[in-house]
């Protein structure tokens, strides 16, 4: 099929490259799209295995923003690459990845995928028993895609919607689990004559990904492919030059120390002991209105700051949080009057200016949570996805889940209530 190709023309257009995009409901915050990750490298981990050694499956790396929960409107809150925020050598260690721009970069000016599905759920529900099924059906949400005059299906695209479109559009009502695609793509999608005339890049965008389940979750891939999202070794630098200035933890000291390679690493039971701070996540604005029941108040949290650091010995407590300064204020105001612990004992992560306006909100939260990963002891929000990823760096780096798997309790839970769930990291 190559023959047509002249050797500049299509040199990215080789029988055995193929891309799989996707994207995630526009409403989801950062953390869970992390997790939609993790189902997509898996679906792609698959569709490798299934498919031929020729079928070269790559996963084409969606581009960040706008979030809803990045407020700093002054800087670039969309289009963002992930290289801003992960290692990609170290994610292209799990499955092969691309960036969406250099993927751009293929097929100018204008890049058509020739298939798009949009994943919806049926309308009728689960139904009895799980059961996996897929079926094309009308669109839920007729917006998303628009067939135009030209013939070809135009969207979001991520903001590129002048270079972008589809030849093919349709709606997959969709239940189980990401793998449910792979018999899918293997039956249903063919690569046409027509398609090599256009010399179009064999590809597939699965949109509203977050319809599909975790093929294996917990198991050895899903850690796998988590494990493999090392983060940016710059926000790395950044965790570490504020927990050894200000909080007297470095990675010797607390054995937090990770090697290089993640498919090296070996299974580091309980050996962390993390640095002499306790972290916790206290999750605010959208949050306190979705989980009202277990959101503690200003004072509440402060209330089980105090107990927390008395109960462990220790002096400082580091709070990783999306509250605003008022209210951070607040909490350092209870926490003295409760206890006694001066302002500078409870800490924030604030980078100034420069610095955020290179990492940006989303480099600003991993650096919070880079510094509660490595916390002697770490209590996070209840089911927020920001402290779950939280929770599985600290079972990466090996501590106890006794002093990870711990959330804050709402006003009416007192200070013990029932922990998070334990997710255990496999090797
Ligand atoms: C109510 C629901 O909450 C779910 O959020 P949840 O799982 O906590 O966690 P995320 O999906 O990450 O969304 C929360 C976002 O708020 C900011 N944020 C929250 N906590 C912190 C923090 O401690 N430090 C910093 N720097 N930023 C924080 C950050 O941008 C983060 O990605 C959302 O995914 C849903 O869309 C919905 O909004």
């Amino acid at each position: 099929e190559n023959e047509q190709c002249t050797k500049d023309s299509c040199s990215a257009l080789t029988s055995s490259n193929y891309y799989l995009l996707y994207d995630v409901n526009h409403g989801e915050g950062f953390n869970l799209r992390r997790d939609v990750y993790v189902r997509m490298a898996n679906l792609v981990h698959t569709l490798r295995e299934r498919t031929s050694p020729e079928s070269n499956w790559t996963l084409v790396l969606p581009p960040w923003g706008p979030l809803y929960h990045w407020f700093s409107y002054n800087l670039q809150r969309a289009q963002l690459p992930w290289s801003l925020f992960f290692d990609l050598k170290s994610l292209a260690k799990f499955v092969p990845v691309i960036e969406f721009e250099e993927f751009l970069r293929l097929s100018s000016p204008v890049l058509t995928i020739p298939y798009v599905f949009a994943l919806q759920h049926f309308n009728e529900g689960w139904g009895e028993k799980f059961e996996e099924k897929l079926e094309i059906r009308q669109c839920n949400d007729e917006a998303m895609y628009e067939k135009r005059s030209d013939n070809y299906y135009h969207g979001w695209f991520f903001g590129y919607e002048d270079r972008v479109r589809a030849k093919q559009f349709d709606c997959l009502s969709a239940q189980g689990f990401v793998t449910v695609l792979v018999d899918y793509a293997m039956k249903n999608l063919t690569w046409s004559q027509e398609i090599n005339d256009e010399h179009l890049l064999k590809s597939v965008m699965f949109d509203r990904a977050e319809t599909l389940l975790h093929v294996d979750y917990g198991g050895y891939n899903y850690w796998r492919a988590r494990r493999s999202m090392r983060y940016a070794r710059r926000l790395i630098n950044l965790g570490n030059r504020f927990r050894s200035e200000y909080l007297n933890s470095t990675d010797i000291h607390d054995r937090t120390y990770l090697v290089d390679d993640w498919t090296r690493a070996e299974y580091l039971s309980d050996q962390a002991l993390g640095g002499p701070y306790l972290g916790i996540h206290l999750r605010r604005q959208d949050y306190v209105k979705a989980r009202p029941e277990y959101v503690p108040s200003l004072e509440h949290a402060a209330r089980q700051v105090c107990h927390q650091l008395l109960h462990l010995n220790l002096s400082i407590a580091f709070i990783a949080t999306d509250a605003n300064e008022n209210e951070i204020d607040e909490v350092r105001q209870h926490a003295f009057k409760i206890c006694h612990i001066s302002t500078d004992q409870i800490l924030t992560y604030r980078p100034d200016g420069k610095i955020l306006e290179k990492i940006l909100d989303g480099g600003k939260a991993i650096v919070d949570q880079w510094i509660c990963a490595h916390a002697r002891y770490f209590i996070g929000s209840y089911e927020s996805t920001f402290s779950f990823r939280i929770q599985e760096d600290r079972e990466i780096l090996g501590f106890s889940k006794d002093s990870t798997f711990n959330r804050l309790c709402g006003d009416n839970e007192g200070l013990s209530c029932e922990k998070s769930t334990v997710w255990p990291i496999v090797y």
